[in-house]
Order: structure tokens, then sequence, then C-alpha cells
């Protein structure tokens, strides 16, 4: 599948993402800088997703997830590996709504590359979802050579 790569300003919009394990945790943790309004929906919660939600980084809706909890998201973040919950964000969001499906590829129209900045320049790598470890070691190995030429 083609994926067009965009750089997106997503202050103040609404982020849901399902599931509170660790992939959810890595999603999060990158789209804390972006000043969106995170929320997770999940029974549970890993220790560092719990630690953000005590200092208010976070909201969290202790629950599996329903189609009330997607219908006035701009991104929503499918992390929970439960096939129902897969089944229903793939039934119930919208065209026009962003979903990533960090646990099912197939459910999602939007993949999360591969980042590194340096200054303002900012680096991202994407295997259009063959393999996100390719996509990381890349990354790895420019900003290895970013730092040698900002070095020499
Ligand atoms: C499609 C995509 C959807 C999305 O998540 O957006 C996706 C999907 C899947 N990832 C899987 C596995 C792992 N992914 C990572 C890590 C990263 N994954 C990322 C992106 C993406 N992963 C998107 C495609 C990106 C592209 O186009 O190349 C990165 C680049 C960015 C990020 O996560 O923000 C980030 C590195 C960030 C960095 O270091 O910079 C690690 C850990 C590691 O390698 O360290 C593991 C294995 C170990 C583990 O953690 O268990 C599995 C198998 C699950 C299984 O079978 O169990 C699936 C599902 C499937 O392929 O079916
Ligand atoms: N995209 C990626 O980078 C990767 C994706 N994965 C996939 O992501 C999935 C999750 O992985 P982990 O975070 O390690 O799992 P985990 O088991 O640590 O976390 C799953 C979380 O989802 C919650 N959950 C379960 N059913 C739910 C429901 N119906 N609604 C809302 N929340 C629900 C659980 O309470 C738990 O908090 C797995 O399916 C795995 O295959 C795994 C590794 C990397």
């Amino acid at each position: 599948m083609h994926h067009f790569p965009l750089y997106m300003d997503i202050r103040e919009r609404k982020v849901v993402v399902v599931g509170g394990g660790k992939v959810a945790y890595r999603k999060v943790n990158k789209l804390l800088a972006t000043g969106a309004h995170i929320t997770v929906v999940s029974p549970s919660l890993c220790a560092p997703l719990f630690e953000l939600y005590s200092n208010h980084f976070i909201q969290w809706i202790q629950a599996k997830c329903q189609e009330n909890h997607l219908r006035d998201a701009f991104l929503i973040i499918s992390a929970s590996g439960s096939k129902e919950a897969q089944e229903m964000i793939k039934n119930t969001t919208q065209k026009f709504q962003l979903v990533n499906g960090a646990d099912n590829p197939s459910i999602g129209n939007v993949i999360f590359p591969a980042v590194f900045e340096e200054g303002d320049v900012s680096v991202a790598i994407s295997t259009g979802g063959s393999s996100p470890t390719r996509a990381k070691k890349l990354k790895n190995l420019l900003k290895e050579l970013f730092k040698k030429v900002k070095d020499n």
C-alpha cells in the first residue's frame, strides 16, 4: 500500500489510544510533545502510562473500547491486540478519521514512521509497514551520519 508522507500539526486535536500496554505507551510517548489531547481507553494501564495519567498528561477511560469513545476522535490508535476492539474500530470509524493500526495495520490508514530530529530538521522513515525494525535501523544509521557531519 502506498502512504503519503505528511507532517501534521495536531495541537488540541483529540487522540484516542485503545489499549494501555507497552505499545500504547510507545505511541503516547511520541505524541506527548505535540500538544494533542490524549485519552487512553483500556481496562488497565501499564505503569508508565499510569504515571502519565496520575500527572494529568493524559486522560484515562477505564473500560473496554466502545463506539462512543471513538466518535469525536481526530486520530485513533489501535494498540490493544483485541480482535473485538479492532473489529469495532474498523466498522465504526468514519472515512475522515485517521486510524493507526499499531496492532493490526490492515484496519488503519496512517502509520508511525521511525523519526529523529536534529534542530529544526526532522527525518522520518517508513517501510510502508513491511519492516518496522528495518525503519528503526535505517533511522539509527542516518542519525549517526548526521552526528558525524555535525562533528566535522
Ligand atoms: C505498521 C506499523 C504500524 C504503526 O505502529 O504505526 C507497525 C506495526 C508493527 N510493528 C511491530 C513490531 C515492532 N515495532 C517496533 C517498533 C516500531 N514500530 C514502528 C512503526 C510501525 N510498526 C508501523 C510501520 C512503520 C514502517 O512503515 O516501517 C516504529 C518505526 C515507530 C513507532 O512505533 O512509533 C517503531 C520504531 C521506532 C524507533 O525506534 O524509532 C518494535 C520494537 C523495536 O524494533 O524496537 C517491534 C517488535 C518488538 C516489540 O516491541 O514487541 C509489529 C509486529 C507485532 C507482533 O507481531 O507482535 C507490527 C504489526 C504488524 O506488522 O502486523
Ligand atoms: N506497532 C507496534 O510497534 C507493535 C505492535 N504490537 C501489537 O500490539 C498489540 C499490543 O501489544 P502490547 O502493548 O505489548 O500488549 P499488552 O498486553 O501489554 O497491552 C494490551 C492492552 O490492551 C488492553 N485491552 C485489552 N482489550 C481491550 C479492549 N477491548 N479495549 C481497550 N483496551 C483493551 C489491555 O487491558 C492492555 O492494557 C499486540 O497485539 C501486538 O501484536 C506488538 C509490538 C509492536
